[in-house]
This record gives C-alpha cells, sequence and structure tokens, in this order.
C-alpha cells in the first residue's frame, strides 16, 4: 500500500458520521412526534457579535430545524448585563418548549461564566457544563455529557468497539473538553492519562497511547514521531492560520500529514471532531426531551 492510500484509510470522516448521527436523531424526533405529539426545543444563547460564533450560532439554528427540532435563538448585545442574562435563563428553565439550553462561550468579561453556567437547569443542560452534571459523570451516574468529548466517544466506540485496557492519553485539561474526554474514558475501562502544558516528556508518553485525544488549541504541536504505530488519534483542536495568498485555513493541534502515516486511525480539520460537536449538541437535546417526559432514550447517542 502507498502512503497516500494508508493516509485515506486512515481517516475518520466526522462529517458523515455526525451526517448519520443527525439521521438517528431526526429519525427518533420524527417518532416522538408522531406517537407523542412531542417537538423538543433547543434555545442557542449568544452574547456580543462575535462573527466566528455567529457562524456556529447559525449552523446549529439550522441544523436543528433540519432534524425536526425547534430552535430557540436568542442574540444579545455585547453590553447585556449578567441579570438580564440571568432573567432570559430563568424564563427558558420554566419553558416546557424548551428541552436544551446553550449558552454561546466565552461570554463577555463582566460576565460571570459560572454564575450563568449554575443558572441553567442541570436537566437542560445539553453542553453539560453545570457542575451537577460535571459530578454526576465524575461519580459514573446518568449525567448530560459535553457535546465535544461525547462526539469523540462514539468516534473512539465505532472504530475500536470495545476501549477495555487500552491506554488513553488526554492532552489538555479543560473543563470543557480534557477533563470530561477523561471521565468518558475512565468509565469505558481505559487506563487514563491526562497530559498538560507542565507534563515533562510529553512526546514518550503521547507514544505510549493507543488512544490520543488532544485538546490543546497549538497548531500542529503533535508530531508524527510521537504517534504509536496504530494508534487511534482524535484532533479536537480547531486553530486558524495564516496561509498563502493573505488568506486563512483551519488546522488541528496534530500534525495530520505526519500522524497518518503513522496512526491506524485519525481525524482531520476541518471535518473531524467539529461537526459531531454539532451532531452530539443535537442528540443531547433528544436526550433531555426524552429524560423530562419519561420516555425512553434512542439508543447509542448516549455515554
Ligand atoms: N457553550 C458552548 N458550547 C459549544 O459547543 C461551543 C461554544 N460554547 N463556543 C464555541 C465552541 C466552538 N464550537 C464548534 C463547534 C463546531 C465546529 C465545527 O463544526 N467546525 C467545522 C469547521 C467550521 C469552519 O469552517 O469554520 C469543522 O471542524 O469541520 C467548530 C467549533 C462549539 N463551541
Amino acid at each position: 500500500m502507498n502512503i497516500r492510500e494508508t493516509t485515506l484509510s486512515a481517516r475518520i470522516d466526522g462529517k458523515a458520521f455526525a451526517a448519520d448521527v443527525r439521521t438517528h436523531v431526526a429519525d427518533h424526533v420524527a417518532e416522538l412526534n408522531s406517537e407523542h405529539g412531542i417537538t423538543p426545543g433547543l434555545a442557542v444563547v449568544l452574547v456580543g457579535e462575535d462573527p466566528a460564533s455567529e457562524v456556529y450560532v447559525r449552523n446549529k439554528a439550522r441544523q436543528t430545524r433540519e432534524t425536526g427540532m425547534t430552535g430557540f435563538e436568542h442574540k444579545l448585545s455585547a453590553e447585556t448585563s449578567q441579570a438580564d442574562l440571568l432573567a432570559l435563563l430563568a424564563r427558558l428553565n420554566a419553558d416546557p418548549a424548551v428541552h436544551g439550553i446553550l449558552v454561546q462561550l466565552p461570554l463577555p468579561r463582566h460576565i460571570d461564566t459560572e454564575a450563568v453556567l449554575a443558572a441553567i437547569d442541570p436537566a437542560k443542560d445539553v453542553d453539560g457544563f453545570h457542575i451537577s452534571n460535571v459530578g454526576l459523570l465524575g461519580t459514573g451516574q446518568k449525567a448530560l455529557v459535553p457535546c465535544t468529548p461525547l462526539g469523540c466517544l462514539m468516534m473512539l466506540r465505532d472504530r475500536l468497539g470495545s476501549l477495555k485496557g487500552l491506554n488513553a492519553v488526554v492532552v489538555g485539561r479543560s473543563n470543557i473538553v480534557g477533563r470530561p474526554m477523561a471521565q468518558l474514558l475512565l468509565r469505558d475501562d481505559c487506563t487514563v492519562t491526562v497530559a498538560h502544558r507542565h507534563s515533562r516528556d510529553l512526546a514518550e508518553i503521547c507514544r505510549g497511547a493507543d488512544i490520543l485525544v488532544v485538546a490543546v488549541g497549538r497548531p500542529g504541536m503533535i508530531k508524527g514521531d510521537w504517534i504509536k504505530p496504530g494508534a487511534t488519534v482524535i484532533d479536537v483542536g480547531i486553530n486558524r492560520i495564516e496561509a498563502e495568498g493573505g488568506k486563512t485555513r483551519l488546522v488541528g493541534d496534530v500534525d495530520f500529514d505526519a500522524a497518518a502515516r503513522v496512526a491506524g486511525a485519525i481525524t482531520p480539520v476541518p471535518g473531524g471532531v467539529g461537526p459531531m460537536t454539532i451532531a452530539c449538541l443535537l442528540s443531547n437535546t433528544l436526550t433531555a426531551c426524552c429524560r423530562a417526559h419519561g420516555l425512553p432514550e434512542p439508543d447509542g447517542l448516549t455515554a
């Protein structure tokens, strides 16, 4: 097999995977609707006018409608007070048509992010950022799980079947990716190492990984010779860098071309973890809706 073929067979198509998840979600939504007259609803709250955030919010809203759910968009000015934001969250918490609430991060500096996340009803917390969901996940109980690590887990399970006994290395310890990812891998019986900016011998730690998940936000930081032959590599980084002709392009935290020659499987950027994150937001909304109504949850969409 030549290098090109090896590279292609190693590529995990997150875009196609996400489309499958959305189809599965849409089927279940249609069933909920016809059998119980219920339509899952997702409220997305955006504070301020960050252009990149607006693109994500627009994509989320479109995909929400495409899967048959109701999308509620709340765009607030960058000067919105914390009190006004909390008042909106109280209304959304009380609204029976809203099953999922997402407050786009980061928030403007004058707003206390922890207070805002704590104000979301944990049962509607489809980002899984409320400390109640964090605690449930950390103690192996039923929770709403953060979308990005959930998407990574789905792709790993699909690729590897059982993860039991595998050495998993998570690079990055953020609340939104690294930490919950480590919890999920532990729950699937991996031996988990969490590495971060102070870790010594990072290359050597990575070389021991059967599963390597990288979420640090540093373009191309993980080199090809840090990858164990045959390893499964999940690149969570989305970095916009300067390209030729004054343009920009997206790259991950892993040197993709070099790593793909060594890895058994690897997610590209774009087209890997990103699309799965949005698909999992929709599946979490469906999960929250089923739980709210005491109905069975769809298979394969939860951790
Ligand atoms: N409360 C909250 N929850 C989030 O989940 C959340 C957030 N805040 N704030 C911003 C980040 C970012 N995020 C992305 C989701 C999908 C893509 C995605 O689909 N990316 C495409 C490329 C898109 C492009 O071309 O720009 C890809 O990787 O293929 C990217 C980024 C969710 N976030």
